[in-house]
């Protein structure tokens, strides 16, 4: 990779917030959900987000990722910002540019999995390279899952038909929100080993939000939230550092 295709991929998959403030509600009753989250998540890095219940976890994802909107301070995809975006902008990045992965699969039981895996690409009308989605499915050993149905197969293997739809079209960044909350811990695992296989063998830029501290332990990093602000982070994170760090959060 020449240095400049390094400092595009560092644009590309780069997405930070500044002074990200989120507050549901309003008078007595309103709750500050984010409180001033500034945060930046490196492009080729796998990022865990955790905190104790409540503390604006799911808030900050949805924020991060275009779902939501926030009341003030900024987010920035790549150069996009966006706040600056209007509804139908703002769809089209979040269908173009972030791959998301969440705890329900959220796959179409109608369509075979292979259709499920290239439904974004066909909603936006991209071009498939073949040789991507083939990296993709024999990286999940999804081969001789394609022509199955989502009722067909596993929690583990619809997960992973989840993440090759989520990967397909190169996205700037995955978002995962529980990724594994729905999955034993052995089938977690190995959705787990490929969102980090993702990361240090495609580039791909991982956020994942999660409650588990052995899940946050593939990450490379863990930032952590109290009460809508960051707590402090976590490198090179084991489920041993993780959980003293959540205890003395009171999670
Ligand atoms: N739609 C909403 N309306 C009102 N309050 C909300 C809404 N969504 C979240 N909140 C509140 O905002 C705060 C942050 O919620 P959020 O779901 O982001 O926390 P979390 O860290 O993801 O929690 P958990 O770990 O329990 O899933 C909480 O106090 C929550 O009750």
């Amino acid at each position: 990779m020449t240095v400049s295709q390094v400092s595009q991929v560092e644009v590309r998959g780069a997405v930070s917030s500044h002074e990200l403030v989120k507050i549901y509600g309003n008078g007595p009753t309103a709750v500050r959900a984010l409180d001033g989250v500034s945060v930046r998540f490196h492009a080729g890095e796998f990022t865990a987000i955790m905190g104790p219940s409540g503390s604006g976890k799911s808030t900050l994802l949805h924020c991060l990722a275009g779902l939501d909107r926030a009341g003030s301070g900024t987010v920035h995809i790549g150069p996009a910002e966006l706040g600056s975006l209007n509804d139908t902008r703002l769809t089209r990045l979040r269908r173009d540019r972030i791959g998301f992965v969440f705890q329900s699969f959220n796959l179409l039981p109608a369509l075979t999995a292979e259709e499920n895996i290239l439904l974004p690409m066909r909603l936006s009308g991209r071009e498939l390279d073949r040789t991507w989605f083939a990296t993709i499915v024999d990286m999940l050993g999804l081969r001789d899952r394609l022509r199955h149905k989502p009722s067909e197969l596993s929690g583990g293997q619809q997960q992973r038909v989840a993440c090759a739809r989520a990967l397909v079209g190169r996205p700037d960044v995955v978002f995962a929100d529980e990724p594994t909350g729905n999955l034993d811990s052995r089938t977690g695992a190995g959705v787990l080993e490929f969102l980090r296989t993702s990361v240090r063998e495609l580039g791909q830029t991982v956020v994942m939000v999660t409650h588990d501290p052995v899940a946050a332990s593939y990450a490379g990093r863990v930032v952590l939230l109290a009460d809508g602000r960051v707590a402090g982070e976590i490198f090179q994170p084991t489920p041993e550092s993780v959980l003293g760090a959540l205890s003395r959060l009171g999670a």
